[in-house]
């Protein structure tokens, strides 16, 4: 499917494109994206697409077909399951649907892990992605909600259309939701706001109380002011309960063909009571990427979901270069397995954690900064009990206050998260090293970056948490004294508290 076919389909259902201003093109390494034919300013009107020309389980009329009781029956209100059998059915209803153009534009192969030998996805080990995937989920969705629904339906799932059915168009689908979707939220201004838009179509529209012109250029000053406003690809992870962010889920086609990299958005998606506006939040040069957000992600997000790292400069701490956006997760349970606290006890209070913190993961960013939750979590778990028993009554957390007990835990904890991975952070640095990069394939050095990222932020908060450990307890310079000093350090602080007591 060419380009202009999609553009033509779009311009016959009433989407508005400014073709003098962009264009597309393929960029080496990120597939199709939008150009600048010419120097466009900031507040500019790229495109805008009807919201009924948006992809959703609002907009198909396969829900209403199949009857709404029946479609909440069957779950497929909750989860993604219903928007990928919206998009199977539109598609196998050829050119009788409204979306055939377009769902025929849509990628059908993907470098997600989702799509990945064992072989690639070892190789990911440790790293944030293996247990997102949601493989198994899907499958599990595909057989409990979908195949169902069809089966009691045959007017409408013909046994003649079953190749549009099978388990490997759902990933498909379920893949171009993943990659593609906007977070499209009704519009919720009220009936005259909308009645003032029906009235006069040319009327500038408000966004977040600045003024854009239909079409054309108008003052967006600030997108960040205009956030609340905006929509981002791929801003939805769904949990399976959630009902009302389910409808919300749509593909949008045309601002889909958009890519990203950390900070250098140039245009974002507006939201309107009857459009969807692309909207530049920068002047752009002729011949520049105009790139939307995917909302600035880690790289083992960006990889979980689009199959792509971005590698931009960052402090040589880091590496030199790498995703602002990184993070590492912590478990809890690590925190856990590192410190010595009668079992019972532990139990306790890792359940009292959970009541009142609801934190059973901490995250670390590329600024290695401790999380105040695992400080605070680390301390509740290794207070001393009668600390423990007036906590748990008072139902505070504990202050996020360090002392080098406290300290030695995390510091522990951090080396075993680093355990985590099969291969050292220096084995990753060599194998991305010029000479060997060139032979890796593509999954293995894509995962190499993911858990070099996580790795280097792992070190360098490793590196802080032993400076001030040693800030707080200098280490003595004679072979006697440093050896005192390590059995403080290795002291618990439970028999530092009966000590105390004493
Ligand atoms: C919303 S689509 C954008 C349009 C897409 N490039 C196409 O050819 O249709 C998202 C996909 O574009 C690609 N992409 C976007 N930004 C990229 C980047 N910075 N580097 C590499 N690939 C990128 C990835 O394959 C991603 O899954």
């Amino acid at each position: 499917m060419s380009t202009e076919d999609l553009i033509g389909w779009f311009k016959s259902k009433n989407g508005f494109i400014d073709t003098s201003s962009m264009g597309f093109a393929e960029f080496p390494g990120h597939g199709r994206g939008a150009v600048a034919l010419k120097d466009i300013p900031q507040g500019h009107t790229l495109f805008e697409i009807p919201r009924d020309l948006t992809l959703s389980t609002r907009t198909s009329v396969l829900p209403s077909r199949l009857g709404m009781e029946t479609w909440k029956q069957s779950g497929l209100d909750k989860g993604w399951a219903g928007l990928i059998l919206c998009m199977m059915w539109e598609e196998s209803q050829g050119s009788a649907s409204k979306w055939s153009t377009y769902l025929s534009s849509l990628p059908s192969a993907f470098d997600t892990p989702m799509f990945w030998p064992d072989k690639d996805l070892k190789e990911l080990s440790g790293t944030a992605v293996v247990d997102k995937i949601g493989k198994e989920e899907a499958e599990r969705d595909f057989k409990e909600k979908v195949v169902p629904a069809m089966q009691s339906r045959a007017d409408l799932f013909p046994e003649a259309a079953h190749h549009h059915y099978l388990l490997e168009r759902y990933h498909i689908m379920g893949s171009r939701i993943l990659s593609r979707s906007f977070d499209v939220e009704p519009w919720s201004g009220d009936e005259e706001h909308i009645d003032a838009a029906e009235d006069n179509d040319a009327e500038a529209m408000d966004v977040d109380g600045q003024s854009l012109d239909t079409r054309g250029e108008g003052t967006v000053d600030d997108a960040d002011e205009q956030a609340d406003d905006t929509l981002e690809v791929g801003s939805v992870d769904l949990d399976d309960e959630d009902t009302e962010n389910s409808a919300n889920v749509a593909m949008v086609p045309i601002a889909d063909m958009l890519n990203a990299r950390y900070g250098s958005e140039n245009a974002k998606l507006f939201y309107e009571a009857r459009n969807l506006r692309m909207v530049t939040t920068k002047p752009i040069k002729t011949g520049e990427q105009i790139w939307n957000t995917y909302g600035d992600p880690p790289n083992s997000d960006l990889l979980r979901r689009y199959g792509h790292v971005d590698l931009v400069p960052v402090p040589q701490s880091l590496g030199g270069i790498g995703n602002p956006a990184d993070i590492v997760e912590i478990r809890g349970d690590l925190a856990v397995a590192v410190t010595a606290v009668d079992p019972v006890s532990l139990g306790e209070r890792v359940d009292w954690w959970l009541e009142n913190a609801d934190d059973d993961t901490f995250v670390i960013g590329t600024d290695c900064e401790l999380p105040e939750e695992l400080v605070s979590f680390v301390r509740l778990l290794m207070m001393p009990s009668d600390e423990w028993e007036k906590t748990s009554k008072k139902g505070k957390l504990p202050k996020s206050k360090v002392d080098v007990n406290v300290l030695d835990v995390i510091e522990k904890t951090l080396k075993r998260r680093m355990q985590d991975y099969p291969d050292t952070l220096e084995e990753d640095e060599k194998l991305l090293e010029p000479e060997n990069a060139d032979s890796l394939s593509i999954n293995k050095k894509y995962a190499i970056i993911v858990r070099l990222g996580e790795k280097r932020i792992l070190r360098g908060v490793l590196k802080r948490v032993r400076a001030a450990k040693e800030k707080l307890q200098p280490v003595p310079s004679s072979g006697k004294d440093k050896k005192r000093a390590r059995e403080a350090t290795d002291t618990h602080p439970r028999d530092k508290g009966k000590k105390s007591k004493r």
